[in-house]
Order: structure tokens, then C-alpha cells, then sequence
């Protein structure tokens, strides 16, 4: 399995080349762009990675299946579905057109306009608390106490975020949000968690499994880990979702890092990590590992 994985690689690593990095957050711009790596991690205890992947890099976009979780941990189906759609849109990622009708309600959580509503609803007192409470569940996940901020990446969006800004503040007119700037501090600070492709193997086999880790503890809900895997399907890849379903059938959840989080129900985990963003900013490579890896092991879920 590893000579197959490094054989994948090596076959896809020549497609980054069709790909740029994400530049408006200026911090990912010095992402080395030839980079990619996989980590798998399977229901029957296998580990295999193959690549070069970094020890660290921002989950981006992928903590939005986190923040996801958590609201709905925190405040149920019915308030967060009240706000934020389960519609999929062939909006790019970051649009905020549809913003400006009424009633401002985001199509789903995947998107900014909707992880800016979902973040919104995470319970805690602070900034500071409710940015632990998400660290905590992704630690959990991932079975790594370690995990934390990316602190320059953090603070390069935070002082060029301004489409994010922009959507939060459509939110507030329309009552989606309360607390615009406590929710972009959260929102920027959840994207800035430093996991690897290790931690995201680890994270998609938690989710495969139901919501329970390694260690038998049953970290979210079932009905919670069956839900989200579904939004993976149908918005995770953004508005390239329909065309990954049917080419590679995983649910999975991309950021502009270059990250990928995808999870294969009762089999695998799979973090996948390459820099270099096609325009719909999925990861080139990545998302050709992961068409390839799934056609040649049979991993679709349809
Ligand atoms: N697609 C993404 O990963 C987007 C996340 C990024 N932090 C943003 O808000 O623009």
C-alpha cells in the first residue's frame, strides 16, 4: 500500500503546476507549490503515508465541518438549520452576492457566508473559550493534544479579510449574526488551526467511524458524524462538489491552504494536503490523489 501511495504521488505531483497558490491570504503564498502528501488511516488500525507533507499547515475552510459539529452540539438542528441552509450553490466559495436578498440566509455551511452564521452560534463566554472549545474536538478527533494556532497565518487574514468582513456585516442587517466582530475574530482563528495530513487521516477516521476515535470515546454524536459527511458530499468540494462525487464518491471537505479532509464510511480516513489550488480552490494534486486512490481501491460510497 505505501509503493502504491508513493507511486500515486509521484504520478499527480507534475499537476501542481496547473495550479496557483491561494494568495489573498498573503502568509500561504510562501507554501512551497511542488508539495504533496497523503496520509490513510483504516477502520482495521493501518497507517501508511507517502509524499512530502508538512508537519503543520491551516486547516482553512476544513474547520467549518468542526464549527459545524459544535453549533449543532451547542444549539441543535432546528436553531442552526433556522439560519444556514443545507443547500449545495455553484456560487464560488467566497460569494457574496446572494448576501444582498433577503432574507440573507447563507445556502449551507460550507461556504463563508454560512461558517460565519454556523461560528456565530458556538457557545462560550469569549473569543478565547469558544475558540478552545473547537481546538478541544479537533484534538479529539485527531487524538492530538498538541494542536494549536498558526499565529502568522492567523493575523495575515485578519489583516486582509476583508470579503469576510464584508459578508459578516450583510449578516448583521439581515439578524444572522450579533456579534459581528467577535464572530470574525473566531471565524479567522478557526481557520488558522495547524493540523498535518496525519491529524486529518486521524479526523476522517473518527468520522468514518461514527463520531468515536481510537481510543473508544465517542467524541461526536452519530446522527452529527453521519450529517456532516453528508455536506461533505454535496458542498464540501465547494462548487467542484458534483463532479467530485461522481469521480471520486468520498465525502470530503477542502480548504485554501491546500488541505483536504475526506473520510470513507467504515474504511478510512484520508488527509491529503498540496498547495496548489485549481480556480475553484480545491487542491490540484489533491484532488487527483484522491480520484485516482478512490477508482483504483473502489472507495466510492455510491
Ligand atoms: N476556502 C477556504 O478555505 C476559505 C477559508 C479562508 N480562511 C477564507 O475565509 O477565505
Amino acid at each position: 500500500m505505501k509503493d502504491f501511495l508513493e507511486e500515486l504521488v509521484k504520478q499527480y505531483r507534475p499537476s501542481a503546476g496547473e495550479g496557483k497558490l491561494a494568495d489573498y491570504i498573503p502568509e500561504l503564498s510562501a507554501q512551497d507549490p511542488t508539495t504533496l502528501g497523503i496520509s490513510v488511516r483504516t477502520c482495521d488500525g493501518e497507517i501508511y503515508s507517502a509524499g512530502n507533507c508538512p508537519e503543520r499547515f491551516t486547516m482553512q475552510s476544513i474547520s467549518k465541518v468542526i464549527t459545524l459539529i459544535l453549533a449543532l452540539m451547542d444549539q441543535g438542528e432546528k436553531a442552526v438549520f433556522e439560519r444556514v441552509g443545507m443547500e449545495p450553490t455553484g456560487d464560488p466559495f467566497n460569494s457574496i452576492y446572494k448576501l444582498e436578498q433577503a432574507p440573507g440566509k447563507p445556502l449551507n455551511p460550507m461556504i463563508n457566508a454560512g461558517a460565519l452564521v454556523v461560528s456565530s452560534l458556538i457557545k462560550g463566554s469569549t473569543v478565547e473559550e469558544r475558540l478552545g472549545r473547537i481546538l478541544s474536538l479537533v484534538q479529539r478527533m485527531a487524538e492530538n493534544p498538541n494542536i494549536g494556532l498558526d499565529y502568522a497565518v492567523y493575523y495575515s487574514e485578519r489583516a486582509t479579510g476583508f470579503r469576510n468582513r464584508s459578508m459578516a456585516y450583510f449578516l448583521k442587517e439581515f439578524g444572522m449574526i450579533e456579534d459581528v466582530e467577535a464572530t470574525l475574530e473566531l471565524y479567522f482563528q478557526q481557520c488558522s488551526i495547524a493540523i498535518s495530513c496525519d491529524d486529518l487521516a486521524q479526523m476522517g477516521l473518527c468520522l468514518a467511524r461514527l463520531g468515536e476515535n481510537d481510543a473508544g470515546e465517542q467524541v461526536i454524536p452519530r446522527e452529527l458524524a453521519r450529517l456532516v459527511k453528508t455536506f461533505m458530499v454535496t458542498c464540501g468540494m465547494y462548487n467542484a462538489s458534483g463532479e467530485f462525487a461522481i469521480l471520486a464518491g468520498i465525502p470530503a471537505k477542502s480548504g485554501v491552504s491546500g488541505g483536504i479532509l475526506a473520510s470513507v464510511p467504515e474504511r478510512m480516513g484520508i488527509g491529503v494536503f498540496g498547495p496548489a489550488l485549481d480556480e475553484k480552490g480545491n487542491s490540484v494534486g489533491g484532488v487527483r490523489l484522491l480520484k485516482g486512490l478512490s477508482r483504483e481501491l473502489n472507495l466510492s460510497i455510491f
